[in-house]
């Protein structure tokens, strides 16, 4: 009679053209957490959980119908899970007239870090702005007091940028200038040339990313004298990738010499040691498998690497779902003690929806993108990654633990004169 049954809502970003599509392979994941938390006796003994899925396209308009629909129709959904920025924008503004918290496993825009206009919104998946401190602390680390923007005109690296500026400014490093373009880096770079920056941090996409790597090759915004900060999602051998289908008037050799040297930083979305048990039993290599095998089974040809979108953010929807089945596991036993239940939730009832906002607020565990907790916005804690390009191949440098302060570092950096770049022109007085 479906009486022991807990609905959630979840909205995938599957199909369709723009933005992310990392439903592909984070709705598998999510199906699996459901599998396993629904055979554990000691989460939410005597329900099942039972997840609602639906595609948004990562299309906001197309997000909030599916949303729609989920809640004008039956059976009552306890919480969302969304994906992609635009959708959880949009979903997460509308949700609090249900009292639905929203956890979102794919959404890094900064300005969801907003408790006014989010009250009931988490995320697994880190802000945007995770990368800062860590930027921060290897400019401190090299003495670089003097540094360059380089960004798309997007959203996500506006706010980035902002953010970057604060704590540019609060660490006493200079920004000589902030460069944005829209579609051709050209100019944005030639300035960068004319104010003589040597230290860049670069915000875009990947596909812009490639516009700007020739642009650096042809203005010689390369080598010995300068240090490019670059996103760390992009795919591996990102820099030779599409040259001719986008129409990169470098070659596959101009690029790999633009690009030696390059730091990236990235949130760390994998439990950076992979064999160590987590709170499903599973160690990170584990889940790898069994996700592996399901992709299979959809199709995917993961034995030649052709991952589908989503796979690199797949711990953090396995990792929401198990987030969820906790807070819901804390707030049946709170509401047992009154004599009530999960299944009297409806979307005016207030107090229900507190009991689980602050069951997922206090929610910490080891998962398999690492440790999981949310700060006071909702925002994932994370740790970051840092790696640098030598002879072409990623090598890990080291990896920020922003809440500790804590910079695991290998002494492993390659630098193309042989010592740190300087951030400046040193005038030599010939005394
Ligand atoms: C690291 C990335 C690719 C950043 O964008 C996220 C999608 C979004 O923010 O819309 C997914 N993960």
């Amino acid at each position: 009679d479906g009486s022991n049954v807990l609905h959630i809502g979840g909205i995938f970003p599957i199909k369709g053209k723009g933005g992310w599509q990392g439903g592909q392979a984070c709705e598998p994941a999510a199906n699996l957490a459901l599998e396993d938390v629904n055979k554990r006796k000691d989460l939410l003994p005597g329900y099942v959980l039972k997840l609602h899925s639906n595609d948004s396209q990562c299309d906001p308009g197309l997000g909030a119908s599916v949303m729609y629909d989920l809640l004008y129709n039956e059976p009552t959904k306890l919480m969302l899970l969304a994906g992609c920025s635009t959708v959880c924008t949009t979903v997460a503004e509308a949700a609090k007239m249900w009292n639905l918290v929203v956890l979102c496993y794919g959404a890094s825009s900064p300005a969801l870090s907003d408790r006014n206009r989010f009250p009931t919104l988490f995320r697994t998946h880190p802000s945007a702005t995770v990368h800062n401190p860590t930027r921060i602390k290897l400019m401190k680390k090299f003495g670089w007091s003097r540094v360059a923007i380089l960004q798309e005109a997007e959203e996500v690296f506006i706010s980035t940028v902002e953010d970057l500026e604060t704590r540019c400014k609060e660490a006493g490093i200079e920004i000589v200038t902030r460069q944005s373009f829209l579609s051709d880096p050209a100019d944005a770079v030639r300035n960068l040339r004319r104010q003589d920056a040597r230290i860049i941090v670069g915000l875009f996409y990947v596909v812009a990313a490639r516009k700007v790597l020739c642009e650096v090759y042809k203005q010689q915004l390369y080598g010995r004298s300068y240090v490019w900060f670059f996103i760390g999602w992009y795919e591996d051998d990102w820099f030779v990738n599409n040259l001719q289908k986008e129409n990169i008037n470098c070659t596959a050799h101009e690029m790999r010499i633009a690009a030696e040297g390059h730091l990236t930083t990235e949130a760390l979305m994998w439990n950076q040691n992979r064999n160590e048990k987590t709170i499903s039993g599973m160690t990170a290599d584990e889940f790898q498998n069994r996700l592996n095998k399901v992709l299979k089974n959809d199709g995917h040809d993961i034995d030649h690497k052709r991952y589908p979108e989503g796979y690199q953010e797949a711990p953090l929807a396995y990792d929401a779902v198990w987030a969820v089945a906790l807070a819901f596991n804390k707030t049946m036993n709170h509401l047992h003690k009154y004599g009530k239940n999960l299944k009297d939730f409806n979307y005016n009832n207030k107090e229900i929806a507190d009991d689980i906002y602050s069951a997922i607020n206090s929610t910490q565990f080891l998962g398999i993108s690492g440790m999981v907790a949310f700060s006071s916005q909702g925002d994932r804690i994370a740790l970051t990654l840092i790696e640098q390009a030598i002879n072409g191949n990623y090598v890990v440098l080291g990896y920020f633990d922003t809440q500790a302060d804590n910079l695991t570092w290998y002494d492993r950096e390659v630098w193309i004169g042989g010592k740190v770049p300087q951030d400046r022109t040193i005038v030599r007085k010939v005394l």
